[in-house]
């Protein structure tokens, strides 16, 4: 197994408080790798460091056995890290297809409106946009404005955009936030194929314990900021200090 992703003594403060402290951990490739914890545990803190949207206080993030600590968003991005947000963030009045070409060409560009530059036009995102749209289910409704898709297809979409750019680390937010049972049993099927067909290595955010457990080959637990428990679900589900601090004696993970 090679390592893709190494966090080594990651911290994160903002003012006096430590939202991310001195948290360890490694990421096999071709892993489905979870983050939980309570509300306000520091989750999404770890995962935008690891981004490249905030500055880790200390500590390193390596990818590829490169340090990309203290990185530039997009500089992460064009060596191979995408990532999804736990609301929808399409582009409501255009397309489906723009939406995909546009999450494509972005990672070659900086400007705000460098999708409508014609340098950006020339330059295609490394994946083939038909090819993301039938993966996730959309081909249909490349021609449809994506803000008339329902909530569920809009994440899907999201989802597509972030491979629009061929990533070889997703970093996904609360990819089941906001979606209903039926939805959530596709969003999860969906991070499955990714990994299992595409090779895409998955760090994944979420509260949902039953996908969570279902589809995680490693959990990372964190409370307060602090790394807790990691391992398999079955360990994780075990752990007294994990049911102590966030699931709870009576927690049911059916
Ligand atoms: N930009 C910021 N400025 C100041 N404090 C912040 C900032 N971002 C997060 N925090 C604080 O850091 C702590 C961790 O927040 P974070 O959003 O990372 O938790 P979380 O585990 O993702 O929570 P949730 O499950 O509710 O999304 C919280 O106390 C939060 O208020």
């Amino acid at each position: 197994m090679e390592r893709i992703l190494e966090v080594q003594g990651l911290t994160r403060r903002f003012g006096g408080l430590t939202a991310v402290s001195n948290v360890s951990f490694a990421v096999e490739k071709g892993e489905i790798f979870g983050i939980i914890g309570p509300n306000g545990a520091g989750k999404t803190t770890l995962f935008n460091v690891i981004a490249g949207h905030f500055q880790p206080s200390a500590g390193t993030v390596s990818f590829l056995r490169h340090d990309i600590s203290g990185h530039s968003s997009d500089e992460i991005a064009r060596r191979g890290i995408a990532r999804t947000f736990q609301s929808v963030h399409v582009f409501g009045e255009h397309t489906v297809a723009e939406n995909l070409r546009r999450a494509g060409v972005i990672r070659h560009c900086h400007h705000p409106f460098a999708y409508f530059s014609p340098q950006a036009r020339t330059r295609e995102g490394k994946a083939d946009l038909n090819e993301v749209a039938r993966f996730i289910g959309l081909a249909d409704y490349l021609d449809s404005p994506a803000g008339s898709l329902a909530y569920g297809l809009q994440k899907i979409l999201g989802i597509g955009m972030a491979m629009m750019v061929s990533p070889q680390l997703l970093l996904m937010d609360e990819p089941a936030a906001g979606l209903n049972p039926s939805e959530k049993r596709a969003a999860g099927m969906l991070i499955r194929r990714l990994r299992d067909e595409l090779g895409i290595t998955i760090l994944i955010v979420e509260h949902d314990m039953p996908l969570v457990m279902g589809i995680c080959d490693r959990i990372l637990v964190i409370n307060r900021g602090q790394q807790i428990a990691l391992g398999s679900p079955d360990e994780v589900k075990a752990d007294d200090s994990v049911i102590e601090a966030y699931l709870g004696e009576d927690y049911e993970f059916a």
